[in-house]
C-alpha cells in the first residue's frame, strides 16, 4: 500500500502541492485527473522520488520511502512512465525492454509487449530509441518497458498524450487487461473518459490540492456534468 501523509511541494515560494494525504491500496487501479497545471505530474514525480516533498511523508508497504532515491524506489518495484519520455541513443528497443525486465527477453515476449502498445514488433525491435522515432512511438515504447517490469506500483503519466486513435484503443485494451488481472497497483494520470471508466477510484487534483476522491461510479457522472465539451465549467 502507498500512503502519502500531508505531502506538500514548494518551488521558489510557489506552492505546487498542498497537504496531500491519500492511500492507494494494493492492486487498486487509480486514475488521477484534474485541470492542466493542477499538480498531477508533480505528484507522480514525488511518488517516484524524482522530486522530494518540502514536507510530509511517503510510505510504501509500511516503509518510509520519503528520503529514498529513484533507484531505491525502483528496487522496491515502483515504476514511472513519463509524460514526455527520454530517448536512449545507441540502445535498441529489444535491449531496452530486456533491461527493463532485468534479463534477456525472447523475441516473442518482446513482441507481445510491443503489440500491447499497438506497435508491430518486426518494424521496431532492432531500431534505436533515438530521435528517429516519433513522439508517439517513443511514448508507446516507454509504456512497453513499464509493462515488461515486474512492478508492485506502476505510474503512467498521460499515456494517451500524442497517441493516435487506433493505438489509443489498443492501450485502453491493455489497461483493461491490467485492471482485470489486479496483480499490481496502477496510478494512471489521464484526461480521457475511456481511461477513467476503468478506474476503481478517481482522484481529482486541482490547484495543488486533492479536490475529491471516490469510486468511478461516484465521481465520473458529476465530473462529466461539470464540464462543457469546450472544457469550461457550466
Ligand atoms: N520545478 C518547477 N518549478 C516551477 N514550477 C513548477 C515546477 N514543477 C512544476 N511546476 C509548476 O507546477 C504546476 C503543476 O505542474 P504539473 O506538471 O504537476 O501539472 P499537471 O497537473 O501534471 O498538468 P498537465 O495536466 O498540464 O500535465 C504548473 O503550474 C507548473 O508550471
Amino acid at each position: 500500500m502507498l500512503e502519502l501523509k500531508h505531502v506538500s511541494f514548494e518551488v521558489e515560494g510557489k506552492h505546487i502541492l498542498n497537504d496531500i494525504t491519500m492511500t492507494i491500496a494494493d492492486n487498486q487501479f487509480t486514475v488521477i485527473t484534474g485541470p492542466n497545471g493542477g499538480g498531477k505530474s508533480t505528484l507522480a514525480k514525488i511518488i517516484m522520488g524524482i522530486e522530494k516533498p518540502t514536507s510530509g511523508q511517503i510510505l510504501f508497504d509500511g516503509e518510509d520511502i520519503t528520503e529514498l532515491s529513484v533507484d531505491e524506489r525502483a528496487k522496491r518495484k515502483i515504476g514511472y512512465a513519463f509524460q514526455q519520455p527520454p530517448r536512449f541513443k545507441g540502445m535498441s528497443v529489444r535491449h531496452l525492454l530486456s533491461l527493463a525486465h532485468g534479463k534477456d527477453l525472447d523475441e516473442d515476449v518482446c513482441c507481445s509487449y510491443l503489440s500491447d502498445v499497438g506497435l508491430c514488433s518486426k518494424d521496431y525491435l532492432d531500431r534505436d530509441v533515438d530521435a528517429s522515432l516519433s513522439g508517439g512511438e517513443v511514448k508507446r515504447i516507454e509504456i512497453a518497458t513499464i509493462l515488461a517490469r515486474d512492478l508492485k506500483l506502476s505510474i503512467f503519466d498521460e499515456p494517451e498524450a500524442g497517441i493516435d486513435l487506433w493505438s489509443f484503443a489498443k492501450l485502453v485494451e491493455t489497461f483493461q487487461h491490467l485492471q482485470a488481472q489486479s496483480k499490481q497497483s496502477i496510478i494512471l494520470i489521464s484526461h480521457q473518459e475511456r481511461i477513467m471508466q476503468l478506474a476503481d477510484e478517481i482522484i481529482i487534483i486541482e490547484n495543488g490540492r486533492m479536490k475529491t476522491r471516490g469510486t468511478r461510479e461516484a465521481i465520473l457522472p458529476s465530473l462529466m456534468n461539470e464540464f462543457e465539451p469546450c472544457g469550461l465549467k457550466k
